[in-house]
């Protein structure tokens, strides 16, 4: 007769497969590292991670040592990271060394790859990497109900004109993931976002920090059990001695929307041109 402790292995490991296994369609079209396999199978904690801020979000080689550093911090608290890209064309939850690098190397060459460019990659067998929008269906799809990243995209500065919104956005509306950000970046325009999360139903809690509400609530497990099917977004703001000045931020900012076009190339050249024209301080404080 099978042990309490291994129903409640393969109990898990049915939770955490269930998407696949629902759907045939998905079904081997994704690929597990080991180690992530292990984690999801044996139900330890699992943090997805995203893999645009490593392509667009840096230039190499901090990108490459930031993504290190991020998934060293997620194994010394516990968890397995699960770094998500396309890669080949195969979408991949938890990368090798060799791919992280190679993801890293490739730089603004890898696809940006937001949800509607999912199917798009895949079947060009191109190499994507993923946003935010992208990492939460594919973490969603295999069970993984935590993805920790810097900044979230959002509604950008004269968008009630442009309708430039983030599919981060809407995908936080419908995608049970919990997302822990540093919050938004000021390229965006912040109460727009918030206002925009709310239309689509988000939770947005702040951890510590009373620009966003001034209390931690436990809402994910109130979400998860209410079955109302939304993301909820965890607001952890950067520590204050080690944040840019932000008049210095703001005006650099203004010089960079004169330059800016709409799309999806907004968000990395405004970050890029943000990072140049502070002579390197937006960066930092990103890295942080
Ligand atoms: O500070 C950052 N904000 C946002 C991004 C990336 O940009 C995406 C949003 O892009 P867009 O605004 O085109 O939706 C996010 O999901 C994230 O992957 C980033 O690299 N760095």
């Amino acid at each position: 007769m099978a042990s309490s402790s291994a129903l409640s292995r393969l109990s898990n490991l049915h939770n955490h497969l269930r998407p696949l296994d629902s759907n045939n369609q998905i079904e081997g079209l994704v690929k597990f590292s080991p180690e992530v396999y292990q984690a999801l199978s044996s139900g330890r904690a699992v943090v997805a991670l995203e893999s645009t801020i490593i392509s667009h979000g840096m230039p190499y080689p901090q990108n490459l040592e930031t993504a290190k550093q991020v998934e060293e911090i997620v194994r010394k608290n516990g968890a397995v990271p699960a770094t998500i890209a396309i890669l080949d064309g195969v979408p991949c939850v938890g990368l090798s060394a060799e791919q992280l690098e190679r993801l890293a190397t490739l730089g603004t060459r890898a696809q940006k790859t937001a949800r509607r460019d999912i199917a798009y990659v895949v079947a060009g067998r191109r190499n994507g990497a993923t946003t935010v929008s992208a990492t939460m269906f594919f973490a969603s799809t295999v069970g993984i109900p935590v993805f920790v990243t810097g900044g979230i995209g959002g509604v950008h500065r004269h968008g009630e004109e442009t309708m430039d919104v983030s599919s981060d956005l809407t995908e936080l509306g419908k995608t049970p993931v919990a997302v822990v950000s540093a919050g938004v970046k000021s390229i965006l325009d912040i109460p727009k976002t918030l206002e925009y999360l709310e239309t689509q139903g988000v939770c947005v809690v702040g951890y510590k920090t009373d620009e966003f509400p001034a209390f931690f609530t436990d809402t994910s497990d109130a979400t998860t059990k209410l079955k109302l099917g939304n993301g909820v977004l965890i607001a952890v703001p950067i520590p204050k001695e080690q944040s840019a000045s932000g008049s210095k931020i703001e005006s650099a900012i203004q010089k960079a929307l004169k330059e800016a076009r709409i799309g999806s190339a907004e968000t990395p050249f405004l970050l890029a041109r943000v990072n140049e024209l502070t002579g390197g301080a937006s960066l930092a404080s990103s890295i942080l």
